[in-house]
């Protein structure tokens, strides 16, 4: 199994170790090429407008459409879960609208730009320690998907089929918890 890692801008060797710890083959993507012979794909945080204008740059937004209308499975972290939106408040437009989630972005507030929390994680965790820089939030869920954790009241984790979405950084911790249960479905819809 060979998970990519969008590398574009982020923490990529970062999500590349947490994904190894979780028994996965993972190697970073700079090309759509690249693409061809993975069975699932995380996109990193950093900023959403940057990576989106490199996505439309080296051809990623129809390589990256495809790749999640093939049922692969996509993980966005942060800036990752902005792009997989189907809906930006404030906002017309969006970039990859693979996921029906609706975000917004920088949502708690700049005296909290960056913060460490203990939060729930439905099928993950009891106590999975998530990061937030200059985090989103996710303020609907579609019929389809699943909130898997919430922070204050706002949803922070959630899930629709193959399409996995965390507003904070897993891959900045030493828990490889919730890139494992993405390796766990990768698996279960590589089949
Ligand atoms: N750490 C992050 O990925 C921040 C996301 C960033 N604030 C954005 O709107 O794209």
């Amino acid at each position: 199994m060979k998970i990519g890692v969008l590398s574009l801008q982020g923490a990529v060797a970062e999500h590349i170790r947490m994904l190894e710890a979780a028994g996965a083959t993972a190697v970073a993507v700079k090309k759509v090429d690249e693409l061809e012979d993975l069975d699932g794909l995380v996109i990193p945080g950093g900023e959403s407008t940057t990576i989106s204008k490199l996505m439309h740059k080296y051809g990623f937004i129809e390589a990256l459409r495809e790749f999640g209308q093939a049922r692969k499975p996509i993980f966005g972290t942060c800036a990752g879960a902005i792009l997989l939106a189907k809906r930006i408040n404030g906002q017309d437009d969006c970039h990859l609208g693979l996921m029906d989630i609706k975000v917004e972005r920088n949502a708690f507030g700049r005296q909290k730009e960056s913060f460490e929390v203990e939060l729930p994680v439905a099928g993950v965790a009891a106590d999975y320690p998530a990061v937030f820089i200059r985090a989103p939030y996710i303020m609907e869920v579609g019929e389809a998907g699943q909130v898997l954790a919430k922070y204050e009241e706002k949803i922070v984790a959630a899930r629709q089929g193959h399409y996995l979405a965390a507003a904070f950084h897993p891959e900045l911790t030493e828990d490889a918890r919730l890139h494992q249960y993405f390796v766990d479905m990768v698996k279960e819809y590589r089949g």
